[in-house]
């Protein structure tokens, strides 16, 4: 890792929902400008261990150091410094655009006609100029998260949390988005984010780390799960791990289901 900053730091990290063990003990060292895919069946507790990290839950187990800082008693100074997408996002829909991410900006205590300028020159730069005065509730899905998108990079984060940050963008959109997230690694931000699109993780992370039964089960570059698991693609690698190859007979006994109703009708 060379002389990096270490930026994010899991150790041991447990968390049970109502006696369910959803973590159960999550170690791992993230530094400056590496792009971690954060990947796991549903259910793994890969959004559980986001909303941790960005202090959104409590009653975990083991520690969380964000930029050095153990987040359970540091003066939460840190969250200035981390951008969050999250994946089911409550936007304020009868804000227009401009007014959402100057909100945004003024909470992270940006000055207001900066933030107008940045937030018209990004939205401009994302296809979004004509209709950045028109109420969010007018948007499509692809159109609400490039603005979520925006909303968290106002603040020049240095660490960026995103949760399936991909969702409802077009192919233009997402080549965009995967080459923003480059660039952004390149000048040192930390990227970490979770996503249940392969062929993306497999092209834009820097590492991977796959989480299966509350626990790291691979973490490395995707040539080196690749030399491991002898598989070709990440989604043959994470079928591998997570030991499922059930998919082919788990389609024919949908259509089956599907098909018997239209017999006895
Ligand atoms: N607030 C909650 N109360 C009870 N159980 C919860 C709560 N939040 C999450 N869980 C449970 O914890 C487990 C992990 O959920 P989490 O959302 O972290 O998974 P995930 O890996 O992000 O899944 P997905 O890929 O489907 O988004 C699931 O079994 C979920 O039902």
């Amino acid at each position: 890792m060379g002389n990096k900053e270490k930026v994010l730091s899991l150790q041991n990290l447990t968390m049970s929902y109502s006696g369910k063990n959803v973590l159960t003990g999550v170690n791992l060292d993230v530094y400056s400008g590496q792009i971690i895919g954060y990947i796991g069946p549903n259910g793994a507790g890969k959004s559980t261990t986001l909303k941790i990290m960005l202090g959104l839950i409590n009653g975990y187990g083991g520690k969380v150091e964000i930029f050095g800082q153990d987040i359970a008693i540091s003066d939460q100074s840190f969250k200035q410094k981390i951008g969050y997408v999250p994946e089911n996002a409550e936007v304020y829909d009868t804000l227009t655009a401009m007014e959402y991410l100057t909100f945004i900006g003024e909470l992270y205590g940006l000055n207001r006609e900066k933030v107008e300028v940045k937030a018209e020159r990004l939205l401009e730069e994302f296809g979004l100029h004509e209709v950045m005065h028109s109420r969010i509730s007018s948007f499509s899905k692809g159109m609400r998260q490039k603005v979520l998108i925006l909303s968290s990079l106002l603040h020049n984060p240095d660490l960026l949390f995103l949760d399936e940050p991909l969702s409802g963008l077009d192919a233009n959109s997402v080549m965009i988005i995967k080459d923003l997230l480059e660039e952004l690694a390149n000048q040192g931000k930390t990227i970490f984010y979770s996503s249940h699109i392969m062929d993306v993780v497999e092209k834009i992370s820097t590492r991977i780390v796959l989480l299966v039964n509350g626990q790291i089960a691979a973490d490395g570059t995707f040539d080196e799960l690749k030399e491991k698991s002898k598989e070709g693609s990440l989604e043959g690698i994470f079928n591998q791990l997570t030991g499922f190859d059930q998919h082919k007979h788990t389609a024919k006994k949908v259509v089956s289901i599907v098909m018997e109703d239209d017999d006895n009708a």
